[in-house]
């Protein structure tokens, strides 16, 4: 074999060889690729199908709700429970949002399993207008109270929803069913003091669950007038006295004040862009019968029959706390004439047409009452004397004291209490003493000696 022969046919083979090397490299190629294919196929499918799956049955989705409302209804305070619930749901929210009267509002109470918003919907129940409650029975305080007031509102022909005011479809779905005429929102974080603990909470039921609820008011056909739940704690460390809603309310002591204060600007905003009728009322101190126990007379009342000492805050320069507390029956009062005198909100399809009312009201007692002196009449009235503990208010957003001018409540819609502290403590005591089955030694209806002492 000639040289060159041998070296052309060595380069074939090597050749041949290269080129089969190529081959199996593109067929790994091939073969990889190919698989990565059908790896993202198998990828997407299963992600199609969770997706679908999450549509379905996702807390928000509308059939989830039906799901959700047919185990909450099987509950002690409700009733339907088969598939055809979602009729029967939708008709209890019909049946309790329609007015009795001619001309009756129709209005969506929040919090309405909480102290102010359960008063407020058997007020307004009571005297023939349609209420549909809203609440999520959250576990700030003892829930078990919150069934409690549900039950009494059962009674009182008032459907509470169970849901949270983050929840738009569901909101959506309730202003789908019913065209309220108000809204009467008064769910929220509220505490001075827990804000230090759980600040998430407040801004997400104070500023998001507020920003939703106006979301979805807005984008209503028609869209309902608002009066919301501020607070006298805006007012944090102004010094003029009594509180106006003319002073400055931008000094908040407490997040919790922050965020009421940051509801009262979102208000603004939402009247000004949508035509929203919003109405704020700064409460002070609410307390009485079926009140929160997160509140000082509550616990203390508490604390005094069980032998607990309590603390007594005082100011840094040692002076007395003093609150404007506020009987729930004048608030109840304050909340249904702020509604009675609400304008209509003059947007539509979410486009304001018009301006629209924006109003907000101080609604207190008007003459504040230091702690001690909360505490000597529950002493008289219980028939126990406190162990007191007079401490230093911690520096965790309390401020020194609250006293309310009412006077632009009272011009608008004839606000005026009516209830002193001693005759509200009272009327709170035995509530307080029958709810929780206390065998009291309360002194009796016309004995007020003790009260004072
Ligand atoms: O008007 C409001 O906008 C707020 O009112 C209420 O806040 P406050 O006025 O702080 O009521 P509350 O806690 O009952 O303390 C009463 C007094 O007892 C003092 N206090 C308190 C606790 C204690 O251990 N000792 C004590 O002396 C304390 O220093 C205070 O002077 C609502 O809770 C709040 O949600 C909001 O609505």
């Amino acid at each position: 074999m000639p040289p060159s022969a041998t070296a052309d046919t060595s380069k074939t083979v090597k050749l041949e060889r290269y080129n089969s090397y190529l081959r199996k490299i593109h067929s790994t190629k091939v073969l990889k690729a190919s698989s990565k294919v059908l790896f993202r196929a198998t990828l997407l499918i299963a992600l199609v199908l969770v997706l679908l799956f999450a549509v379905k049955y996702h807390p928000h989705s509308d059939s989830h709700h039906l799901h959700r409302r047919s185990f909450l209804s099987t509950g002690l305070f409700s009733s339907s429970s088969s598939l055809g619930e979602g009729a029967a749901w939708e008709k209890r929210v019909r049946q309790s949002s329609t007015a009795k009267r001619q001309h009756g509002l129709s209005v969506l109470v929040t919090g309405a399993a909480g102290f102010v918003g359960s008063h407020c919907s058997i007020a307004l129940r009571k005297r023939g207008d349609g209420v549909l409650g809203f609440d999520n029975f959250n576990d700030y305080y003892d829930p078990s109270l919150k069934r409690a007031r549900q039950h009494l509102l059962e009674k009182n022909q008032v459907f509470i929803v169970e849901g949270d005011l983050n929840d738009g479809p569901l909101l959506r779905k309730l202003f789908d069913i019913v065209p309220f005429t108000h809204v009467l929102h008064l769910a929220a974080q509220a505490g001075v003091r827990y804000a230090m603990k759980n600040p998430q909470s407040y801004i997400s039921s104070n500023i998001a669950g507020l920003v939703n609820l106006l979301e979805v008011a807005k984008a209503a056909n028609p869209q309902p007038a608002i009066v919301w739940a501020s607070s006298s704690s805006v007012y944090g460390l102004n010094t003029e006295n009594p509180f106006s809603e003319e002073h400055r309310t931008d000094q908040p002591a407490s997040l919790y004040a922050a965020t009421k204060k940051a509801g009262e600007e979102i208000a603004h905003t939402y009247n000004h862009i949508y035509g929203l009728s919003l109405t704020g009322l700064r409460f002070f101190t609410v307390y009485g019968p079926w009140g929160r126990p997160d509140m000082a007379y509550f616990f203390f009342t508490k604390d005094i029959l069980h032998g607990k000492s309590i603390d007594i805050y005082r100011t840094q320069d040692n002076q007395e706390v003093a609150r404007d507390f506020t009987y729930i029956d004048d608030i109840v009062k304050g909340c249904v004439g702020a509604l009675d005198t609400a304008e209509k909100s003059t947007g539509s399809g979410g486009k304001k047409r018009g301006p629209a009312q924006l109003r907000v009201y101080n609604l207190g007692n008007t003459s504040p009452v230091p702690v001690g002196r909360l505490v000597s009449i529950l002493e008289g009235l219980l028939g126990t004397k406190a162990k007191k503990h007079l401490i230093k208010m911690p520096r965790n957003g309390d401020v020194p004291y609250t006293h309310a001018n009412v006077s632009l409540a009272y011009r608008d819609f004839g606000y005026k209490p009516t209830t002193d502290l001693a005759a509200g403590l009272r009327k709170f005591v035995k509530w307080y003493v029958s709810y929780y089955g206390i065998q009291p030694r309360v002194k009796k209806e016309n004995s007020h000696a003790d009260e004072s002492a």
